[in-house]
């Protein structure tokens, strides 16, 4: 892999994605390569469309690339299915752009915080959230969020936009990712808690020493959240630089007008 593509100590590394939906004349995704550092977000902004949202799917292996590689530490997770991809499955999470369809409106907080670990993390080694006991872990995970221990016992219905975004952050990460994708996390709520979530995210990021992949078509947010930034365009890593970098001269014709957009 290109030299400028990695992260010093990769926890995930992938190389020359593709991914071509049925019909389609070009991929969706075309042959996309990077890397992502422990602790390190890495932003990947781009117009509507580009791909990013097919990215995320691949990496989450909720649908397959075509081909190219995705490693997690030693393991190639693209070429993984069922029983042998199911160990690898925790170690990759997503938050999504919405809150509200990512929680199951029939279960209290405190159930859906549970769910992953009871259907991922029992086999895994946790240390920040150690599972001692149902009441410590879910307690433990939402004083992670900062949100107030009472409302384990409340419905997705009975919190506003940004609390239930903060349930869904609890539930990617209480089974201790190495990496969680975060698909638009913000873009639901209002500018308040945007800016709220955002920070949140940082703080975990750095206390819990998390990798991200922050996918937004909001420059500003990518800006604000990234050590490194990739620009996407038509399936393809079209700039990358370091985040100080933005507004340096050498950026593409095509970052620069993403720019002026904002
Ligand atoms: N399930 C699908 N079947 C066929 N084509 C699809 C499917 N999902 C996405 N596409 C197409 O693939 C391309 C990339 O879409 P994708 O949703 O990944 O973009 P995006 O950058 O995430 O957009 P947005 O920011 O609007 O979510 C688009 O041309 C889209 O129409």
């Amino acid at each position: 892999m290109n030299r400028e593509y990695t992260a010093e100590s990769p926890v995930i590394a992938v190389d020359g994605l593709v991914r071509t939906y049925a019909g389609a004349d070009r991929p969706a995704v075309n042959g996309v390569s990077f890397a992502i550092g422990r602790g390190e977000c890495l932003g990947l902004v781009g117009e509507s469309g580009c791909g990013k949202s097919t990215l995320a799917r691949c990496l989450l292996r909720i649908e397959d690339a075509d081909s190219g590689s995705i490693l997690l530490g030693d393991t190639d997770i693209a070429r993984l299915n069922g029983r042998k991809l199911r160990p690898h499955r925790r170690r990759i999470q997503i938050v999504f752009q919405n809150p509200t369809a990512a929680l199951n409106p029939k279960l209290k907080v405190a159930d859906s915080l549970i769910d992953p670990y009871e259907q991922l993390g029992r086999d895994a080694k946790l240390s920040h959230f150690a599972y001692t006991s149902r009441y410590a872990y879910i307690r433990r995970l939402l004083e992670a969020v900062e949100l107030p221990a009472e409302l384990a016992g409340r419905y997705p219905h009975e919190l506003s936009g940004g609390q239930r975004q903060r349930a869904t952050i609890a539930r990617a990460i209480g089974i201790e990712p190495d990496v969680v994708v975060l698909d638009e996390p913000t873009a639901s709520l209002d500018v308040i808690s945007q800016g709220a979530v955002l920070d949140l995210l940082t703080r975990l990021r750095t206390s819990l020493g998390l990798s991200y992949l922050f996918i937004s078509h909001d420059l500003a947010a990518v800006h604000r959240m990234s050590q490194r930034i990739m620009v996407m365009r038509g399936g393809e890593i079209v700039d990358r630089f370091g985040a100080d970098d933005l507004f340096a001269e050498e950026r593409q014709p095509y970052t620069r007008e993403l720019i002026s957009i904002f």
